[in-house]
């Protein structure tokens, strides 16, 4: 049968990227996506802005939602400082199981918790399986109607601290208005607009940027 877009990804990642170098696994795919076919990873222009916000927040907890074929878990981890680990959360198995082999070609492997299974049914055990109390960096960018239900169930577990930060994707396209809604009017964020473009693309999107105030 037909192999899938990842599986594809994968390949040109094998055979184009060098192993063990974070950097060429990004380009590799930025590269792929431009000019062999598409793909949803959050991309080269919004990346360099999710790695100015990983790098402002310099964070020793980081949990990401919607790994996919590993793109922004290689470019996270990439930042972030020794000892600490990116948690990262996949649905779809098929996703996570390219997304494992991307990780370990990049050679990150060891900062990257990847974990497969349900937002809403994984979150609430994050503490216990983890040994964590709080998370002090979120990068949302799994299915767009859950970003909503997800930040409240991190609320209600009590996994944001005051100072906690959101970073969500594809607020514009393909769209998520009750997360904005929410998080732009609760008193509990001070949020704020990256517009750029939809990866690899000219059509408008951006990440919002949300402060969790305690
Ligand atoms: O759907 C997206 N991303 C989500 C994939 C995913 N990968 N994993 C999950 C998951 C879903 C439940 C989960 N529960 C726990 N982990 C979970 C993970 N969802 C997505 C779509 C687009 C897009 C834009 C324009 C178009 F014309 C078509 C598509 C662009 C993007 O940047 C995206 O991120
Ligand atoms: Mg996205």
């Amino acid at each position: 049968t037909r192999s899938t877009r990842p599986q594809r990804l994968l390949k040109a990642v094998q055979k184009k990227a060098i192993k063990g170098d974070p950097q060429s696994v990004i380009s590799t795919i930025d590269y792929f996506c431009r000019h062999s076919e598409w793909a949803m990873n959050v991309g080269d222009e919004k990346g360099a802005i999710l790695d100015s916000v990983v790098c402002e927040v310099s964070p020793s907890t980081a949990l990401e939602l919607g790994t996919y074929c590993g793109y922004s878990a290689v470019r996270i981890a990439r930042l972030l400082p020794p000892g600490t680990k990116l948690i990262t959360l996949e649905f779809n198995p098929d996703y996570a199981a390219v997304a494992r082999q991307i990780i370990e070609y990049s050679g990150l492997q060891d900062k990257i918790c990847l974990v497969e299974g349900a937002s809403g049914d994984l979150i609430p055990k994050m503490q216990e399986l983890f040994g964590i109390k709080t998370l002090d960096f979120v990068f949302l960018d799994h299915w767009k109607d859950r970003y909503l239900p997800d930040i409240k169930l991190l609320e209600e577990c009590q996994l944001l601290r005051k100072g906690s930060i959101l970073l969500a994707d594809n607020v514009i396209c393909p769209g998520t208005p009750d997360y904005l809604e929410y998080v732009r009017n609760s008193p509990r964020y001070e949020s704020k607009y990256f517009k750029s473009h939809l990866e690899y693309t000219k059509v408008e999107d951006g990440l919002e940027k949300s402060v969790f105030l305690g």
